[in-house]
């Protein structure tokens, strides 16, 4: 089979060659990597990648195909996807191919693209704007035409329009659904709560119905959410356990005074370590995010820091003084990747049922 060339354009003018695959079409979006050498199907579901194109750095992707299971969401959520080999799968759970999966869902990739050269251009200049095109003259003016990733409410995109229930008994857990994986609902609904799905603007229901709420992960820029410090003003109102995840941890230090800042490259991996510092031990998490909480910004706030990210000294988990809030900044889930911290679901409903503190 013969393949036809297709570009990635990225807003500097670069141009990286390579050939299409998945869908007949083109899009813009922001271009970050992640270094996950597994767990493609979970990656491209999980909505808080809504509005980038993902470039895979590992270099096989696509081995073991797609099956149900894996997904993260109801649907492929990323823009566009960038690989370097693309195979065909062998694996008795696989229901389709990888480009098979992209064709059927409308989202282009492009493989045999240099992603050692594109990571290294990412990593020292930072994520960028750019488009997988069939022309690469098409590139720059669709990359200009699009508003920024930065400057988009994608939250509102993939919030769900009513709340969605699972059965299980008391106590109650209200995820304020930003966009929330499923391995996060699994991992609460494993453990025989009750688990209602609110969208995120109707936190009011959320606190008013259930014994616990999680603050979810999502997509895009924390800084536009602004209308969610009235979230955390009612969570603090309401002293009730709450716990943050990705998104969820940025909200929570927003609505508590805490600023945030956009990371050169952000984290994307299954194998971050995370050193908590109250335990001091490290665990191996997954992460996805491209904005984190400037820790020089939390004195007042009543949030203290648990846990960072040795490498770069990133702020990974925050805990509030008085209240029975917890954060991460990483993926407890996991999904894919090591459950190092799957403790941490366990931890929220013995903090709900009021038989622990979070501490
Ligand atoms: N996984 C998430 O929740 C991501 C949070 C946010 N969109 C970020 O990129 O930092």
């Amino acid at each position: 089979m013969r393949y036809k060339e297709r570009y990635l354009v990225l807003a500097d003018g670069s141009v990286y060659r390579g050939y299409a695959f998945g869908a007949d079409s083109e899009t813009v979006g922001e271009v970050v990597f992640t270094t996950a050498n597994v767990g493609y199907p979970e990656s491209l579901t999980d909505p808080s990648y809504k509005g980038q194109i993902l470039v895979f750095t590992s270099p096989l992707i696509g081995n073991y195909g797609v099956s149900k299971e894996q997904w993260e969401s109801d649907s492929i959520q990323v823009n566009g996807v960038v690989i370097f080999d693309l195979t065909k799968p062998s694996h008795y759970t696989s229901i389709m191919s990888l480009d098979e999966w992209l064709r059927n869902q409308d989202v282009p990739g492009i493989f045999r693209v240099d992603t050692r050269a594109l990571t290294i251009r990412l990593r020292e200049q930072g994520v960028i704007m750019g488009a997988i095109v069939d022309d690469p003259g098409r590139g720059m003016s669709m990359i200009n035409e699009a508003p920024s990733y930065d400057s988009i409410n994608f939250v509102k995109l993939v919030s769900p329009q009513s709340p969605i229930t699972y059965g299980g008994e008391d106590p109650c857990i209200g995820i304020i659904d930003c966009g929330v994986k499923l391995g996060i609902v699994r991992e609460l609904v494993s453990r025989g709560v009750e688990v209602i799905r609110y969208p995120c603007l109707m936190w009011r229901r959320a606190l008013d119905e259930c014994d616990g709420v999680l603050i979810s992960n999502g997509p895009g820029n924390p800084m536009l959410l602004t209308e969610l410090t009235s979230l955390v003003d009612d969570v603090v109102k309401d002293r009730k356990p709450t716990l943050g995840i990705c998104l969820g941890h940025q909200v929570v230090a927003l609505g508590m005074g805490a600023r945030l800042f956009k990371m050169r490259y952000g984290h994307r991996a299954i194998n971050k370590p995370v050193l908590d510092l109250v335990r001091n031990r490290v665990y191996v998490t997954t992460h996805n995010h491209g904005y984190a909480v400037d820790p020089s910004t939390l004195s007042g706030t009543g949030l203290k820091v648990w846990a960072i990210q040795p490498d770069d000294g990133t702020v990974e988990g925050l805990y509030h003084e008085k209240l029975p809030i917890l954060t991460t900044q990483f993926h407890p889930e996991a999904r894919p990747g090591p459950v190092d911290t799957r403790w941490i679901f366990d931890k929220f409903i013995s903090v709900v049922k009021g038989e622990s503190g979070w501490m």
